[in-house]
């Protein structure tokens, strides 16, 4: 029988720090759970403002890069070097400050494809070769994806309004209409993000302090990060400073460090 998912776990912190410190703290004790369990820990990650929010975990002790198995959430079409890839983001906020192999981060490179629908298909082909052997899931179990969320509501690159919200079969798909520049980028699906065993949200500013009363607090409005809700036995956490928290009813749950 079907399990409801369960209910989101949000967190607030008063300081940039101490958000940082938590989101560290948790990622750590999910990869720790991860490797204990298979052997390596697959992460999906973000771009915009969440991989500056990932600095507490430079030079963290416990942390085992060559384990890691990293996935892009979503990405711009745009040579990895280009101010707007989420990977060189990454690259430059964390990935170039600890010691992970870059064999392990798998990056969407549009110079490799003659178009995005190919490159979508590769990044497809990439998870499913990561993913289909090693689980017998119908979708790729991540152990983690760390998302964002924008200011109309969206999260990795799946838009408010956009048809993309009902894709069921695909894990990758594409987009040339982005609302946000650039227009083409590449995203994981919800059926993805939904069977991922922890999904977190970070989130922080009072510039984000609206949306996210209406994504908690309304979920029924169907804004697309209110979309995420991880099937059982996953979870779904959000981690926010107080700015951004200011405004949401949903009840907070301390943070145990
Ligand atoms: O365009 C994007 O935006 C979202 C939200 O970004 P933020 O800067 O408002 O945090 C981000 O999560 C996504 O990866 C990115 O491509």
């Amino acid at each position: 029988m079907p399990t409801s998912p369960s209910p989101p776990i949000l967190y607030s912190f008063s300081t940039s720090k101490e958000l940082s410190d938590a989101v560290a703290h948790f990622i750590v004790k999910a990869q720790k759970e991860s490797i204990e369990k298979k052997g390596r820990f697959t992460v999906a990650i973000s771009g915009g403002s969440l991989p500056k929010q990932l600095n507490a975990l430079i030079g963290k002790p416990g942390l085992k890069w060559d384990k890691w198995q990293v996935f892009y959430a979503d990405e711009r079409v745009v040579p990895l070097d280009h101010p707007d890839s989420n990977h060189k983001l990454c690259m430059d906020e964390l990935f170039s400050k600890v010691p992970i192999p870059l064999d392990n981060i798998h990056t969407i490179d549009p110079s490799l494809a003659d178009d995005i629908e190919e490159l979508s298909d590769a990044y497809e082909q990439e998870l499913i070769h990561e993913f289909a052997q090693k689980d017998s899931a119908r979708f790729p179990i991540f152990d983690l994806i760390l998302l964002g969320v924008g200011p109309d509501g969206h999260t990795a690159s799946l838009f408010p309004g956009h048809p993309l919200l009902t894709e069921e079969g695909s894990w990758v798909a594409y987009i040339e209409d982005s609302p946000k520049p650039p227009p083409k980028r590449i995203t994981l699906t919800y059926p993805v993000i939904n069977h991922a065993a922890r999904v977190a949200f970070v989130a922080s500013g009072a510039g984000k302090a609206d949306i996210l009363k209406t994504v908690l607090d309304k979920p029924e409005e169907g804004l697309p990060a209110s979309r995420v809700r991880p099937a059982a036995p996953g979870h779904l956490y959000w981690f926010l400073d107080d700015a951004a928290a200011s405004k949401v009813e949903y009840p907070k749950t301390p943070y145990k460090l």
